[in-house]
């Protein structure tokens, strides 16, 4: 795989900047390039307009952060993922990847969002999910960049996958029509 472009979302003041300007990543040892996109939130999650944006379209893989403190900053998450699924250019695809991230954990005291409640989500809706602490723990957040880069390669392959099988009923349909001609 060479290298990723990703799409940071989530409300204001959950973590974003704080976790995610990471740009490499070591997978297999090789070392992947990252493009991520933090863009500011946008209030108009309407499928349609949302959807047209250049961010979308031009993403491999999502990022959507929430604060365990912040309940309103889940629910926005859980609209991204319908939105997000309801794109027309993912239709076919096996799996969008997405992760799912709950950030500021070390503030458990000052919690809204139980962890069950992200593993949930996460879990009905086929994303992976995290819980991290952007500003106290590198490392969960290079877990969540290495999730995420499986996931887009285990999409990439099914793709491909899906390509060569489409190839391979399109030679055979051709063959088949050749026989019915060759036997008129
Ligand atoms: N306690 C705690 N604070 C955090 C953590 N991650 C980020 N913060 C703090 O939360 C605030 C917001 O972080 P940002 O990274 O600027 O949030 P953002 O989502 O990029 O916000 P916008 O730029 O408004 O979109 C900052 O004061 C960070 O220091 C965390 O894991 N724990």
């Amino acid at each position: 795989m060479d290298g990723a472009n990703i799409v940071v979302l989530g409300t204001d003041n959950v973590g974003k900047s704080e976790s995610l300007y990471s740009h490499t990543v070591v997978v297999d040892g090789r070392e992947q390039s990252l493009n991520l996109w933090d863009a500011p939130y946008s209030q108009d999650l309407s499928p349609e307009s949302f959807m047209c944006e250049k961010r979308v379209q031009w993403a491999d893989g999502f990022v959507l952060v929430y604060s365990i403190c912040d309940r309103a900053s889940f629910n926005t998450v859980t609209r991204l993922i319908q939105t997000i699924k309801s794109s027309k250019d993912y239709l076919g695809f096996e799996k969008i990847p997405i992760v799912i991230v709950g950030n500021k954990r070390d503030l458990h005291h000052r919690r809204t969002v139980l962890s069950e409640e992200g593993r949930l989500l996460a879990l009905s809706s086929d994303c992976q999910f995290y819980e991290v602490s952007a500003a106290e723990n590198y490392h969960s957040v290079l877990m969540v960049f290495h999730g995420l880069v499986d996931r887009i390669r285990e999409s990439r392959m099914s793709v491909k996958k899906l390509a060569g099988i489409k190839g391979i009923v399109k030679s055979m349909s051709a063959v088949f029509a050749r026989r019915r001609t060759d036997s008129l």
